[in-house]
């Protein structure tokens, strides 16, 4: 049977001064284990999705529910969902707090007081596992941003949330780091991590995530497999969001066809499309 991490139910947001809520009624159910993307036009309300799942704001109406159990706002139990829901934001300048790499994993640790012998081997452990034993002394603003962003995701995987938030993880990378970073991902998925992440690029929704959220002005509008979403082309573009450009091209109207060999070619191709 299907478990729930975290779920919203009919949640509001508004942000200070602002009219239209940034989350409007907003009821979504992230499922345990799966790698989930969040996909919406900019502005849809994705980043304040994440700033709520994760405790730094609060609903002003409607509730999020982690396994079952709707969350408290005092400050223990916010420092506990910060340990089960790790937030990686898109800008990893708004992640890096220390001087030096090494520092800024131990960061999490140390505040939440775990004996030094403990912060030591988990943040050794960090830095093999994500590449960056040979930058543990660089001063992070030294890093190049892919090395920034793999820094930000050591800081809050040694943690080992249950559930990993990413806005926009392969912003401005290139197509080698988002090789990479897509390898990381699959470790970290593979390792019992749920994972949600905003994006907007499709075809790497298609490639990688197993369930799609897609929102539109504060709500939840369609979810299901890439494959039941992608499906929904008429939705798609009334939204104004297209679909992945490998379903552009199989299913594009100039294919009148409906031969059985190229379904089951369409069929081939997007199965070997996919990471
Ligand atoms: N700090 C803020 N103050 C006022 N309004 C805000 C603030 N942050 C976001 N908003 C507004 O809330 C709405 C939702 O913004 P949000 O950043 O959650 O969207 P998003 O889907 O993450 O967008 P993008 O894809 O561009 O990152 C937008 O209308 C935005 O202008």
């Amino acid at each position: 049977m299907q478990e729930w991490l975290l779920e919203f139910e009919q949640v509001y947001y508004t942000y200070p001064g602002v009219k239209q809520p940034a989350l409007n009624g907003l009821t979504l159910k992230i499922p345990a284990n799966k790698k989930c993307a969040l996909i919406g036009l900019n502005g849809c309300g994705k980043t304040t999705l994440f700033l709520l799942a994760n405790g730094l704001y609060k609903p002003q109406k409607g509730s999020l529910v982690w396994k079952g159990n709707p969350l408290k706002y005092d400050r223990n139990s916010l420092i506990q969902l910060r340990q089960k829901v790790g937030l990686i934001f898109q800008d990893p300048e708004q992640q890096l707090v220390a001087s030096t790499v090494e520092e800024d994993i131990s960061y999490g640790l140390c505040n939440l007081g775990l004996p030094e012998a403990e912060i030591q081997y988990k943040v050794e452990q960090a830095l093999l596992e994500f590449g960056l034993r040979e930058l543990a002394e660089r001063p992070v603003h030294h890093l190049s941003l892919g090395q920034k962003k793999r820094v930000s995701i050591a800081d809050v995987m040694v943690l080992q949330p249950e559930l990993l938030l990413l806005d926009e993880p392969t912003a401005y990378l290139d197509t080698l780091h988002t090789k990479n970073l897509m390898a990381t991902l699959k470790k970290i998925h593979d390792s019992g991590t749920t994972t949600l992440m905003a994006t907007h690029d499709l075809d790497l929704v298609y490639r990688w995530a197993d369930w799609v959220f897609v929102m539109d002005k504060g709500q939840l509008v369609l979810e299901g497999k890439p494959q039941d979403v992608f499906a929904k082309q008429d939705i798609l573009e009334e939204l104004q969001l297209g679909v992945p450009l490998v379903y552009e091209l199989l299913f594009s109207k100039e294919i009148v066809e409906e031969e059985p060999a190229l379904e089951q070619l369409r069929q081939r191709i997007l199965k070997s499309f996919r990471y």
